[in-house]
């Protein structure tokens, strides 16, 4: 019996070129998943994809925390690239405690604890995501075979398990900085992600908001020094 069921379908238009966008209902649980599927699949072998956990803070709000933002638009990239590919939205928040627990999580990171710790004192396990709604997701699309962009080998051995032949993988790893350098040594040390510390520090990008940190001025005195223009004009 499939998993889930395909509720709706259109084109859809990003800053990466035209994919189709379908919902798909995850039956148990009714959660909304996506599939963004780009070009003709053909036989449905050997197909470029990515199984995103979905990431608020990091896809949307562009949170230098995690990769997740990165990830999902190098996917997204590397789709178009070759015009063809399925990224499967997935939707289990916060490795699938949800987006309330994970600011929760967050706010004991703030602390001093690491990703694994901050769940495991929330009495979550490191990891509760299952990706069962995946591989019914592959078959309603046509896939038989997937080369899936991640660094994570849970996600090919479930896919195999689940009838999905994974042909190869593809790593994807980008946007290391100075706010999840300890986020991503801890996928590594803890939950088996297969990257080394020289492909990340490849890949380092330059943020480092670091004076804004210490200077945390009041609102008011920001407001004063926002008056100091060159306009010409004069400000009281
Ligand atoms: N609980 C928790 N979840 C997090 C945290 N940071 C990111 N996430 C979630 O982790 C999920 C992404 O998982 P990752 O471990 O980064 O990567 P992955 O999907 O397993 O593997 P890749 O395919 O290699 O990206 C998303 O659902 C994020 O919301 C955190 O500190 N705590
Ligand atoms: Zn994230």
């Amino acid at each position: 019996m499939m998993l889930v069921e395909q509720k709706a379908k259109a084109k859809l238009p990003t800053r990466y070129g035209i994919f189709d966008i379908y919902v798909f209902e995850e039956l148990a649980n009714g959660k909304e998943h996506v599939a963004m599927v780009m070009g003709d699949l053909g036989d449905g072998e050997k197909v470029l994809s990515r199984i995103h956990s979905e990431c608020l803070t990091g896809d949307i709000f562009h949170s230098l925390k995690c990769d997740c933002g990165f990830q999902l638009h190098t996917a997204m990239q590397n789709i178009a690239a070759e015009g063809r590919g399925v990224l499967i939205y997935h939707r289990a928040e916060g490795r699938g405690i949800g987006l309330t627990n994970k600011i929760k999580a967050y706010a004991l990171q703030d602390q001093g604890m690491d990703t694994v710790e901050a769940n495991e004192a929330l009495g979550f396990p490191a990891d509760m995501r299952d990706f069962n709604a995946c591989a019914d997701i592959y078959t309603l699309l046509g896939v038989k075979s997937v080369e899936l962009m991640t660094n994570n080998p849970r996600k090919l051995d479930t896919m195999r398990r689940d009838g999905i032949n994974v042909v190869a993988r593809r790593p994807i790893v980008v946007g290391k900085n100075v706010y999840n350098e300890n986020y991503l040594r801890v996928k590594t040390d803890k939950l088996q992600h297969m990257f080394t510390q020289d492909e990340l520090d490849s890949q380092n990008i330059d943020v480092d908001f670091a004076a804004q940190e210490q200077a945390n001025l009041p609102q008011d005195e920001k407001g004063a020094t926002a008056h100091k223009c060159n306009c010409g004009h004069h400000h009281d």
